[in-house]
């Protein structure tokens, strides 16, 4: 099994080569939105304000302070499906570990992280690299572990510790997901609960992802994660201080360089079928660097895997047609997981 952590330490090791070239099917062939957009550059994308939620705010018994969030998440939502969420909660040190206990699990040998390689692409533990080698044409400079994590937790049993880390985690960050999905739902017109109640959000399907981008020799011509939108409802990421996460808006990329402590957070498909379009999921891509590894925690939150979900009544207005086809949550996922990453294209198969 290939891996882009294995190819990145044979580059580095290999000083014989004063210029390290980088494989051939490594390089990524941009597809029709790399080509289209316009790349802004750090500086440029520091006028651009990208829409920032308080949680604080969001909780708040002050309703006044709540009423501003709820709107504010509302703009994010309709305008971006891309916000930076600050004052959560999760404090620094278990941030710090989960990111030290991502380190950790690729610095296991090799034959702990295997026995989680090739298999189902919805087994409730996998490791790879790229993102579905079986369909690629060219491989992507990123290694992945995948995790299920709700309603059944699934973790690796090594490196010590791991798995309680992460299901701190993730246990924190559903209940997170749980308030911004109250937020929305009121941002929607509906109570708080009505989201909660219509996808069932007790029993949701929650995906814990590692992505691991090990320096890359050419960072120019490969590509971490090219142009996707998330599958679920929202999904949230947090990172190490390397950045490489660009966000499309306003057809330009926008790099994104996260506020301290800050969760960069994606609205997905699903949130897009369940609002008949009203809150589009966001198109984003992760680059590569060659300053050093980038790590970064995404969780990912969904209805139950095995219910079925169209635009919801409620949100269609009194004269609109639903847009997109209903689907079963799970065979949603494995259209994305066994197709190459492309766009939205999963989305274009339930459009109707
Ligand atoms: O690593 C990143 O910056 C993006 C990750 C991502 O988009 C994903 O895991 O779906
Ligand atoms: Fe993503």
């Amino acid at each position: 099994m290939f891996s882009a952590k294995k190819l990145a330490e044979s580059s580095s090791s290999s000083s014989s080569s004063s210029v390290v070239g980088l494989p051939s099917e490594y390089v990524y062939l941009k597809n029709n939105s790399d080509e289209k957009y316009i790349i802004l550059d750090d500086e440029e994308a520091q006028n651009i304000t990208i829409p920032t939620i308080d949680f604080s705010q969001l909780i708040s018994s002050n309703s006044s302070d709540r009423s501003k969030a709820i709107q504010q998440l509302g703009h994010a939502c309709t305008h971006w499906g891309f916000f930076m969420l600050i004052n959560h909660g999760v404090s620094e040190t278990l941030r710090e570990e989960l990111l030290r206990a991502s380190q950790s699990f690729y610095d296991l040998p090799e034959q702990d992280r295997k026995q989680y390689e090739g298999g189902n692409i919805l087994d409730p533990i996998k490791c790879g690299t790229s993102f579905n080698v079986n369909v690629e044409k060219n491989l992507l400079w990123r290694d992945y572990l995948k995790c299920h994590v709700h309603p059944r937790f699934h973790a690796p049993l090594k490196p010590t510790g791991f798995s309680k880390i992460i299901e701190t985690y993730c246990k924190t960050s559903r209940e997170i997901v749980g308030e911004l999905l109250k937020g929305i739902s009121i941002s929607l017109g509906q109570e708080e609960n009505y989201i909660h109640k219509v996808i069932n959000y007790e029993s949701g399907f929650q995906i814990f992802v590692i992505n691991f981008y090990p320096p890359c020799p050419k960072p120019e011509l490969a590509m971490g994660l090219p142009p996707h939108s998330d599958h679920g409802l929202l999904s949230l990421l947090l990172q190490n201080d390397l950045q490489g996460l660009q966000v499309l808006h306003n057809c330009k990329w926008i790099p994104i360089q996260p506020l301290p402590n800050s969760f960069l957070v994606n609205t997905g498909d699903h949130m897009e079928i369940l609002t008949n379009g009203k809150y589009k999921s966001n198109i984003h891509r992760a680059i590569v660097n060659n300053k050093g590894t980038r790590i970064t925690i995404g969780a990912a939150h969904g209805p139950p895997l095995d219910d079925t979900f169209g635009p919801a009544t409620q949100l269609l207005g009194e004269h609109d047609l639903p847009l997109y086809q209903a689907i079963k949550y799970r065979d949603y996922m494995n259209l994305q997981q066994s197709n190459a990453l492309d766009n939205k294209s999963c989305l274009d198969h339930v459009r109707i």
